[in-house]
């Protein structure tokens, strides 16, 4: 079975989470163990591939044909993105010399909204795998960045003729995940969404956690975004004596225009999310800690200031909520020697006060912007979601757990321990005075980088 190949080829790899962060070229190899390049996950070892969809924002089609092992490499591949108009005529160009790469555009009706979804599906002669990650299909997401995946087991064939409800999950994967591929209302993932039907998914412990743009009344307003999470976390998580002091951790790679202060939405509706456990939910006096790199950590960063290149966190965004810089942390992960590796993972997580335990984890594409997550509408009647994003939560109940102990030293990594590798230092560390978030479209000529250069955007 390829999963035993699984274990054999990759002793490696911790299967009680099957959450892996990508090779980072230029670590000690000791921070590579069990960390994963796109060719690893394209690899015969985990199953000899069939058919594939790639869903991201940014490609380099070339570049993706050449990850594929020669013997897959032209095996039919179909390409889900949010490109229109000039930006999908060259998308489609690059696919010229590639006839096994087909297309789909997801619909984006609503202004602003992108296709930011990163997901593959791949089907094997052995059955079916589905991996759900932060990097773009471009060679400098995969060289020197921070970025995670959570990757399924191998879901084996249904016996012909199983029922419609069969090889589902106990956290309703299956279902969620033929509804998040229904909601594109595309005809070429039809097949896909039948070829799902015929597995078993009931192997799989994590819950979706999709957005999918749409304005969303009624029931509806759980389906997506941050009211998906929050009824997630209000159905089966349990409350925790004193979880006031339980703090909050948000960490990503780029910031949407959130008003004027945080009541508008980070510390109204999106904290409110956040902080439910159970039937118990705003705490406003629970810590909220955010992570997003300073200037310093680009500027000393492997890549040097072009790692800022995908923090495209703005000045025109940023001079309208100073308010917000207030939460920062800096991105230090010495556990994981990824402190030079920028970030491009996106993670939420609710920890202990003394950051020993978790209460849930989520990695997604997700960064912190309403775009992304959905906001309230007409009086709290409506939520308005703009962007495709896709992201999985682990809760302890569904490991049969209370919490999550932190794993301590994620490298090298041990394949059965219980402790969750979270991929940053905990506790995050507070912005010095002098530290700015890095903001990408202004020059930074006072220090070279790691590289010697400076930054003077166009
Ligand atoms: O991974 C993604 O989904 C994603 C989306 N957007 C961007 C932008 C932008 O939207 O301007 C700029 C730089 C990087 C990214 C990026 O990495």
């Amino acid at each position: 079975e390829p999963d035993d190949f699984f274990e054999t080829s990759f002793p490696c790899l911790n299967d009680t989470y099957r959450f892996y962060l990508n090779k980072v070229t230029g670590l000690d190899r000791k921070y590579n163990t069990g960390a994963l390049h796109i060719k690893d996950i394209l690899s015969p070892l985990f199953g000899t591939l069939k058919e594939s969809v790639q869903f991201n924002y940014c490609f380099d089609i070339a570049w993706m044909v050449n990850q594929f092992p020669p013997e897959f490499r032209d095996l039919p591949v179909l390409i889900v993105h949010g490109d229109k108009r000039e930006a999908k005529a060259r998308l489609l160009k690059q696919a010229q010399p590639f006839p096994h790469v087909r297309f789909c555009q997801a619909k984006l009706d609503i202004a602003f909204g992108t296709h930011h979804t990163k997901m593959m599906l791949l089907w094997y002669e052995e059955g079916f795998r589905v991996v759900i990650l932060t990097s773009n299909l471009i060679r400098a997401d995969w060289y020197q960045k921070t970025q995670g995946m959570w990757m399924s087991p191998l879901f084996p064939r249904l016996p012909k003729g199983s029922g419609a409800s069969a090889g589902e999950s106990p956290t309703f994967f299956k279902r969620d995940l033929l509804e998040y591929l229904a909601s594109y209302r595309v005809p070429e993932l039809e097949e896909w969404i039948q070829r799902i039907k015929e597995h078993d998914l009931s192997e799989t412990r994590v819950y979706l956690v999709g957005s999918t743009p749409g304005r969303y009344v009624g029931e509806n307003m759980e389906r997506w975004g941050h009211l998906r999470l929050r009824k997630l976390l209000h159905d089966h998580a349990e409350p925790i004596p004193g979880e006031e002091r339980w703090p909050v951790i948000g960490q990503f790679s780029s910031i949407g225009s959130m008003g004027l202060d945080k009541t508008k939405w980070l510390a109204g509706e999106f904290q409110r999310t956040l902080t439910t456990l159970g039937k118990s939910s705003l705490r406003s006096d629970t810590p909220v800690h955010l992570v997003f790199p300073s200037v310093d950590d680009v500027r000393t960063s492997l890549e040097g200031y072009p790692a800022g290149g995908s923090l495209p966190y703005s000045l025109q965004t940023a001079q309208k909520q100073l308010w917000l810089h207030s939460y920062f942390h800096r991105w230090k992960a010495n556990t994981t020697g990824r402190s030079h590796a920028m970030p491009h993972i996106k993670t939420y997580m609710r920890a202990s006060p003394d950051f020993t335990e978790l209460a849930w984890f989520v990695v997604t594409s997700s960064n912190l912007s309403k775009a992304a997550w959905g906001a309230l509408e007409k009086n709290n009647t409506q939520v308005m979601v703009r962007s495709y994003e896709l992201g999985v939560l682990y809760l302890p109940a569904a490991f049969g757990m209370k919490t999550f102990p932190v794993l301590k030293d994620p490298f090298p990594v041990s394949s059965s321990s219980t402790g969750f590798p979270v991929p940053f230092d905990l506790p995050p560390v507070c912005y010095s005075p002098k530290d700015q978030p890095w903001i990408w479209n202004i020059p930074y000529n006072q220090a070279p980088d790691t590289h010697g250069n400076i930054w003077v955007p166009s």
